[in-house]
């Protein structure tokens, strides 16, 4: 833990504040995202905030960084009163506050150079020397965060992860920011460079005591590991702030949860009267890199949940691996008794897999199509006559049907899909799936990024392909959601299936879920496995 690590005096946390709140609360029509939220961080602190979506943490960054007004409260920033009604962005900057948020702000044509200056005062005005020199300190961000782009590239050819660095580098060396505030900018790090990354931001307050980061993370080993206090965000209230030596891994996520691990019976109904045949299994799956020895069976009309945290458990490439679009070096895939080898998502689609990825904007929806080009794009050698031709009758009937059929809000089969709401674009490539009469869903964070109302009705249309005797398999961040759906959740951590929970053997609670994705031991899984993750 940092405290320990950090020994030898050269802690350097202050009784100096950096930024506190008090009964700081922000309402939106029908949602009271932040509920008296009182909270401070040192200077020379790194300062945790962790949460389950949706408990306010973004909301909190926003209204510290100016973007959000609060509704009420109180804020002290390096010893100044806020003056909350007139706070925004650049009076946040002022005071030396800087939020990096996790989606990048840079202007995509721009160069990395331009973006890391812009704004800054720096831009046009420059003599050959200073230019020099910037490049200079330009170079030198690159290089200490371990950024893949050159200063001369349009900042669009840098990746999401190395932009939201550079934005990071800007705060600290351009702008020379105090208040840091992080909104996960370690979530898609692969594990060794996040490692050096957080042991930079260690470094950084050692050497200027009077800064503060502030670190959103979902992976709670890391906040244990290097982060001084935590604040934990639950339902908009704060708990907090916690100092990290006092606790163990375990109390953070019951603090996280709520606590109680007490089973709530998940609200989908098993059909035990008749079991169905296993259409889809998986023996000893492994992607390198990814995961290894995943094994599975799935029986028709069930649902399998796979749960880990994003990116560093390697989860996100179980759904890819099984139609070939992820790497597969050892293993085999059954569909139906019957081996799939050599997997490619053709093949796949022949045999009745159909896969929905996570980013569906860039990898399934035809962006420039309208609602029925996307509709049919799997099955048009269907629905061309004797010519070749395609049957434009036949096409709109079944584009009608599937609008009906799926509740999709589109005034006609021929609006554009890019004036659809997200989660009826995403109802649309439900449809577009189903259509192909698979044997198995592949569904890769299906509620990802659409609202609640959305949310609701993909559930349930997920629900109703079950009574088809349809196969599901379901990636989600949300406990609740896999806990309401799932038959079986298999959790895999850093790479290895840790545990598969089945609703045959016994009842299993979110809590119980988000435990065992963190790596930490339930009532029911022993102690041990604390340490073994
Ligand atoms: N602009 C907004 N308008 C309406 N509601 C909002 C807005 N921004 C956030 N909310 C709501 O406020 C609550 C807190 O959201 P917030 O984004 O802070 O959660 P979070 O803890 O950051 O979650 P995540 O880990 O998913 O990012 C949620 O119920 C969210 O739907």
């Amino acid at each position: 833990m940092m405290h320990q690590d950090s020994g030898e005096g050269t802690t350097t946390l202050t009784d100096r504040i950096s930024y506190r709140v008090e009964g700081l609360t922000k309402t939106f029509p029908g949602v009271e995202a932040l509920k008296d939220v009182s909270m401070e961080v040192r200077e020379g602190e790194i300062h945790g905030i962790v949460g389950k979506n949706g408990a306010g943490k973004s909301v909190l960054m926003s209204v510290l960084s100016g973007l959000l007004t609060a509704t009420a409260g109180e804020m002290h920033i390096r010893g100044q009163a806020v003056d909350m009604r007139r706070y925004n962005t650049p009076r946040a900057h002022a005071l030396g506050v800087e939020l990096i948020p996790q989606e990048p702000t840079a202007a995509p044509d721009m160069s990395v150079q331009d973006n890391l200056f812009l704004g800054s005062g720096y831009a046009g005005k420059l003599g050959f020397v200073e230019l020099g020199r910037l490049s200079e300190q330009v170079r030198e961000v690159i290089d200490r965060l371990e950024i893949s782009a050159r200063p001369e590239w349009p900042i669009k050819y840098v990746s999401v992860e190395d932009q939201q660095l550079l934005a990071f580098g800007k705060a600290l060396y351009v702008n020379n920011a105090q208040v840091i505030l992080l909104d996960e900018i370690t979530a898609t790090l692969p594990r060794q460079r996040k490692t050096r990354f957080l042991q930079f931001l260690k470094a950084e307050v050692e050497r200027k005591p009077e800064l503060s980061f502030t670190l959103i993370s979902h992976h709670i080993d890391e906040i244990m590991e290097f982060c001084d206090r935590v604040t934990v965000m639950r339902d908009g209230q704060a708990i907090g702030p916690l100092e990290v030596s006092d606790i163990t891994k375990s109390e953070l996520a019951d603090l996280i949860t709520g606590g109680t691990t007490v089973s709530v019976p998940g609200t989908r109904p098993t059909d035990e009267s008749e079991e169905h045949p296993v259409v889809l299994s998986a023996r000893n799956l492994t992607s390198p890199g990814n995961f290894r020895d995943v094994s599975f069976e799935l029986r028709g009309g069930q649902v399998l949940g796979v749960a880990g945290l994003a990116e560093s458990s390697g989860k996100d490439a179980l759904l890819p691996a099984l139609v070939g679009l992820a790497k597969v070096s050892e293993g085999e895939v059954h569909v139906g008794g019957e081996p799939l080898r050599g997997a490619t998502p053709r093949k796949a689609l022949k045999r009745g897999l159909v896969y929905l990825p996570k980013k569906r904007e860039e990898e399934a929806v035809i962006t420039e199509g309208s609602v029925q080009d996307n509709l049919l794009a799997s099955i048009y050698e269907r629905i061309r006559n004797l010519l070749g031709v395609i049957d434009s009758r036949k096409a709109r009937e079944i584009s009608l049907e599937n609008i009906r059929g799926f509740g999709i809000k589109a005034r006609s089969p021929n609006v554009r899909i890019n004036t659809l709401s997200g989660g009826n674009r995403q109802k649309v490539m439900l449809a577009r799936l189903m259509n192909t009469s698979p044997v198995a869903l592949l569904l890769d964070e299906p509620t990802r990024g659409v609202d609640l109302g959305a949310k609701a009705e993909i559930m349930g249309l997920i629900r109703e392909s079950l009574a088809e005797r349809r196969a599901v398999i379901i990636t989600s961040e949300s406990e609740e959601e896999l806990v309401e759906l799932c038959d079986q959740i298999l959790i895999i951590n850093r790479g290895r299936l840790v545990r598969v929970l089945s609703r045959e053997e016994e009842n299993f609670s979110p809590q119980e879920v988000y435990r065992l994705v963190q790596g930490v031991g339930t009532s029911r899984s022993e102690a041990g496995s604390e340490d073994s993750a």
